[in-house]
């Protein structure tokens, strides 16, 4: 596995904490992904292969990016029968992924049984776990939404009731968007690792997403990885873009850090 930035809790990040930028290569052409993970592997510090790819191009695709040499997300949102995540978790970790996805919704047994199918695993290859994360409310939802599948509660509120439950489940992250991370973090305490998709960086398309911000704001909401897509890969230029949203979000970790030592004694 590539080396993550971790610090000593696990949580991805590193020393310094600056939040982490992952390129979502939502394509089903396995040749296109490697192209553009080349063409923002120096801006990006990590790759997100999600179901487009991963159901079109299968673990293959993962070997082929793994020869950039950046650490791999594999957000595949497994949601079954713990029995049955457990054993998706194991056949998956040979490809050592930095990162994986689960659906929190589907409870306490199925994430417990993941996080020891990981742990054991990952002790059997003699490699270091994944970090597995919690999905809380996808972005593409809205309060409308949740009460169309019978959940009378906000994003927020859903959102805590289920980081909650995948904190006390073990897990190491959460994902949710930059509208809740605050108090994500505010509920869940320091250590675990939480990260926001639906970025939208000032005048990009918004597409399917629902609760979005932009890069700067996710950073100054907390965030410690942003997970950005077709703002990228959609671009004319995928490296240019890439290179934007990594200088936004530099500027407001430092214009942070400043602030946060201005107050300090
Ligand atoms: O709640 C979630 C969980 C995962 N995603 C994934 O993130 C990317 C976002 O891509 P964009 O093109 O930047 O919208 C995509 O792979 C999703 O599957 C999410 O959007 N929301």
């Amino acid at each position: 596995m590539t080396a993550m930035r971790r610090d000593v809790t696990g949580r991805v990040g590193g020393p310094d904490r600056r939040p982490q930028l992952f390129c979502a290569l939502d394509t089903p052409d396995g040749d296109r992904a490697v192209a553009l993970a080349r063409q923002v592997a120096g801006q990006v510090d990590g790759l997100k292969v999600g179901l487009e790819l991963f159901c079109a191009a299968g673990p293959a695709a993962l070997d082929r990016l793994s020869a950039t040499g950046l650490p791999l997300f594999l957000d595949l949102k497994l949601h079954d029968i713990p029995n049955t995540v457990a054993g998706a978790v194991r056949s998956l970790m040979s490809r050592t992924p930095a990162l994986m996805t689960l659906h929190a919704q589907g409870g306490a047994a199925m994430m417990t049984a993941a996080v020891e199918a990981a742990g054991a695993e990952a002790a059997r290859l003699g490699v270091a776990p994944p970090v597995l994360l919690g999905v809380t409310v996808l972005t593409s939802l809205d309060r409308d939404d949740l009460a169309a599948v019978g959940v009378a509660d906000a994003p927020a509120d859903q959102v805590l009731r289920l980081a909650r439950l995948g904190r006390a489940s073990g897990l190491g992250g959460l994902v949710c968007s930059s509208r809740e991370v605050a108090a994500v973090r505010a509920a869940v305490g320091p250590d675990m690792t939480l990260v926001v998709p639906g970025i939208r960086p000032a005048g990009a398309a918004i597409g399917d997403q629902k609760r979005v911000m932009t890069p700067a704001q996710a950073v100054a909401a907390g965030a410690d990885l942003l997970v950005v897509g077709r703002p990228i890969t959609q671009a004319d230029d995928p490296a240019a873009a890439a290179a934007a949203v990594a200088d936004e979000i530099r500027t407001a970790w430092e214009a942070g850090q400043g602030a946060a030592s201005a107050g300090r004694p």
